[in-house]
């Protein structure tokens, strides 16, 4: 049995630990997949290529409102393909793992390509990718960054039908006629702009009344309203039944008309994701999970047993688990790269120093990358009155400012709620172009705690640029 000084379960934003300070321990690396994780792999960045590409696809079918008519010629599917994984995608993945496993710098590091699972505290069995034996190693200290996956709900007949998701559908040979999207959240919003601005026909099917329902409510009856003009929604509809057909999938669904079905040549189903703290077994390790199967870590990014979780935050009042250590979406509620990042320095600075740092997960942002954007931070409107918040809040249309006339835009806004008695946002949600970089301001404003009043005519905005939005809704706020 092998006894390193730090093991690592995980290449995603595991990875990155590894910097100088480790050089002297001895280190292994576990992955049992594309080094580099989902971010990189079938995450946030090929989502975000396919993204722009779509955009730049949309453009023309939205120009004749300014006086131009344009047409789109064509889509060579392959060509932005090979040009996402091909040319840049798995090229890094290569060269990450060619890093670690011959580069000099890494020497001290032991790279496992399998499948991990406890067998003990701090003890792992690694079943190797090519079906060698396992191995089993120990450490002192363990991190396990090692994700999520998605959850395939249980629908009768879906797991013998080729279906697809957000790992598989961006490498799709070709593009679909047609295309079924089981969900409404993040990955069902994104992928209905990709693939309907590419040309394919989105069917997206929501169990409730309204997508992006975790929003605040205006937001996501907004992006409802647009989407159904864009896509064919189907709200309040279950999935009953999957069959396979000569040409694709049939949903047998119970919509509020009554009974109907659904066919399409693909299937990408988009409903949630599933740490996977199951796979490693990490009972056997001496460690819990909460209800959402999410690995227990303290404000330390420490394994804890017991104590309850805070809203959306740390696990308190549980008992240490000596030298486990966790971070990302195996224990974050949240399940975005930038926390992911986050977690990932504070473990890091807590392996290589002294003094220990707490993870902040006060003002986490998020942003939905669809057409129309989201971009949001803090409180919902619901939310801040449910904490009996005396709150102002202001909503700008950008049809109200100048660029967004230049723009001819007429479904977007900005909604800001602040606190009256301290005169702090407590919340922002943006629909509309760029709302996820017009945000940034206002997560900035919510991280060092500066008073609405200050932020509106404490700078000069850039007249007349977009973030006039956020100008605008400032100014309107009574707080
Ligand atoms: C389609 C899609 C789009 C997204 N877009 C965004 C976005 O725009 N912005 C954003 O902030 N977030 C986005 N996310 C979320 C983001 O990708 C994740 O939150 C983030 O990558 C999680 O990082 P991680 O390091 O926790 O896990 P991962 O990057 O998933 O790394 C975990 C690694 O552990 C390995 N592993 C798991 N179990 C084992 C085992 N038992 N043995 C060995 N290895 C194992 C896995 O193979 C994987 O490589 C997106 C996610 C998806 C699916
Ligand atoms: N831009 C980004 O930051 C980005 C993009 C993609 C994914 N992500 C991350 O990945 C996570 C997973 O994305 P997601 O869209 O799969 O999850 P999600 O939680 O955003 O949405 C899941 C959707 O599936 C629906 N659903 C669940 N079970 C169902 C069932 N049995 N039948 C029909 N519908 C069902 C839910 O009602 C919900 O609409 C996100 O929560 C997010 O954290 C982030």
């Amino acid at each position: 049995m092998q006894h390193f000084d730090l093991i690592i379960v995980g290449t995603g934003s595991g990875n990155s630990i590894l910097d100088e300070r480790f050089r002297g321990k001895k280190v292994a690396l576990i992955e049992r997949n594309t080094f580099g994780g989902t971010c990189l792999n079938v995450g946030c960045i090929p989502t975000k290529m396919l993204v722009y590409t779509a955009d730049v696809a949309a453009t023309p079918g939205h120009s004749s409102r300014l006086g131009v008519d344009a047409t789109l010629d064509a889509v060579r599917w392959s060509d932005i393909r090979e040009r996402i994984f091909a040319d840049r995608i798995d090229q890094i993945a290569a060269g990450g793992r060619d890093y670690r496993i011959s580069h000099e710098d890494n020497a001290n590091v032991t790279v496992f390509e399998g499948d991990a699972r406890f067998t003990g505290p701090r003890q792992l069995a690694v079943a190797p990718n090519d079906g060698g034996a396992p191995a089993t190693i120990t450490a002192d200290e363990v991190v396990l960054a090692a994700g999520s996956r998605p959850a395939i709900p249980d629908i009768e007949g879906l797991a013998g039908v080729d279906f697809h998701t957000s790992d598989t559908v961006m490498r799709l040979e070709e593009l679909p006629a047609t295309m079924t999207i089981l969900g409404s959240g993040f990955i069902a919003a994104e992928f209905a702009h990709v693939f309907s601005s590419l040309g394919v026909a989105v069917t997206l099917v929501a169990r409730s009344g309204a997508l992006l329902r975790a929003q605040d409510a205006d937001v996501s009856e907004r992006f409802t309203e647009v989407a159904r003009a864009s896509w064919d929604v189907r709200l309040n509809t279950s999935t009953r039944r999957v069959e396979q057909h000569d040409d694709g999938v049939r949903l047998h669904v119970e919509a509020p008309d009554g009974p109907g079905v659904i066919e399409s040549e693909v299937l990408l189903v988009a409903t949630g994701r599933t740490p996977n703290t199951d796979q490693l077994d990490v009972a056997a390790g001496g460690l819990e999970t909460d209800e959402a199967g999410l690995l227990k870590v303290d404000e330390y990014q420490r394994a804890v047993v017991g104590g309850t979780r805070g809203e959306k935050g740390a696990v308190a009042g549980g008992a240490v688990v000596p030298g486990v250590w966790a971070l990302g979406d195996i224990c974050s509620p949240y399940q975005l790269k930038h926390v992911a990042n986050h977690e990932q320095r504070v473990v890091q600075h807590n392996l290589a120093e002294p003094e220990l740092v707490t993870a902040d997960h006060r003002f986490v942002p998020h942003a939905v990358f669809s057409s129309p954007q989201v971009a949001s931070v803090g409180l919902t409107e619901v939310e801040a009155v449910e904490r009996g918040l005396d709150i102002s809040v202001a909503r700008q249309d950008y049809g109200g400012v100048a660029y967004g006339w230049a723009m001819e835009d007429s479904t977007g806004f900005a909604k800001l709620i602040a606190d009256r008695n301290t005169g702090l946002l407590v919340g922002a949600h943006i629909i509309g172009p760029q709302a996820s970089s017009l945000i940034q301001p206002l997560i900035q404003a919510m991280h060092f705690g500066q008073p609405v009043a200050n932020l509106a005519r404490g700078q000069y905005w850039i007249h007349p640029s977009l973030p006039e939005l956020i100008e605008n809704a400032l100014l309107q706020l009574d707080a």
